[in-house]
Parts: C-alpha cells; sequence; structure tokens
C-alpha cells in the first residue's frame, strides 16, 4: 500500500473485481486494528462508544457526510453513547480498499467528536 489509507479516497466500484481474500483483508486490517473481520471476511465491524445519545448522533451526521462525499456507504446502528458501524462492498458481496479506507477515515471523525465533545463549551 503505497499512501496510508487515511489519505486516500474511495474509487467507484462497478463490480467486475474479486472481494478480498481473508489475507488481504487482514493485511489491510492492520491499519484499521480496531476493527473486526466479520462473516468470513466478507465484511469489517466496530462499535464506537460515545458518552452519550447527542455524541453519538454528532458521530453519525459526520460519518453520513464522509459517505456521501467519498461515495462508499456504510451500515450504522447507534443509540445512547455507541455507535456500531459495518462496511461492506455490496456491489462485490465482500470487500474492497474502500471499505479500509472508510473505517480509517471513519476512525479519526471519532476520534474528533469526543475531543469536541471534551472541550470546554464558550
Ligand atoms: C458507483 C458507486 O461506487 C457505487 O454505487 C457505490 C455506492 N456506495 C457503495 N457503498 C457500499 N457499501 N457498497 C457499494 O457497493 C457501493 N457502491
Amino acid at each position: 500500500m503505497a499512501s496510508t489509507l487515511a489519505e486516500k479516497t474511495c474509487t467507484p466500484c462497478r463490480g467486475g473485481v474479486p472481494p478480498f481474500t481473508p489475507e488481504e483483508a487482514e493485511a489491510y486490517r492492520t491499519q484499521a486494528p480496531d476493527w473486526s473481520l466479520m462473516d468470513d471476511a466478507t465484511r469489517i465491524e466496530r462499535r464506537y462508544r460515545f458518552k452519550d445519545f447527542g455524541e453519538a448522533f454528532a458521530f453519525v451526521m459526520r460519518a453520513g457526510e464522509l459517505a456521501k462525499a467519498q461515495g462508499h456507504h456504510p451500515d450504522i446502528s447507534f443509540g445512547w453513547g455507541y455507535a456500531s458501524v459495518s462496511l461492506r462492498t455490496k456491489k462485490i458481496k465482500g470487500l474492497h480498499e474502500n471499505d479500509f479506507i472508510m473505517a480509517v477515515k471513519l476512525d479519526r471523525i471519532s476520534e474528533g467528536v469526543v475531543e469536541a465533545a471534551a472541550r470546554p463549551k464558550g
């Protein structure tokens, strides 16, 4: 991997490429170690913890903006104090570099949301 995933942008995936093998997925996961390979390495998942519903919602809103900008979309469930994110490339029914690019960028968003909440108001 030339540049780090964080500097990359998702590329349109119109299918026709094979999904990552478990070995390939594991190699990418080293850059997103808080994510777990699920369903025979056809998707990755992470549960983020936040201090309350508002912080979780702020994360989800920013995740939505990121997905729109990147053209690659996660599945997110959230509630008071948590957001659970699942990523897979639906077009190829498995994992693609786009999923790991999104994972790394979502990790940065989550750190930003927690920091923002920690800053004193005003
Ligand atoms: C052309 C464009 O890349 C596709 O329509 C994108 C949109 N967002 C996507 N998001 C996800 N998670 N999987 C996809 O296969 C996908 N395809």
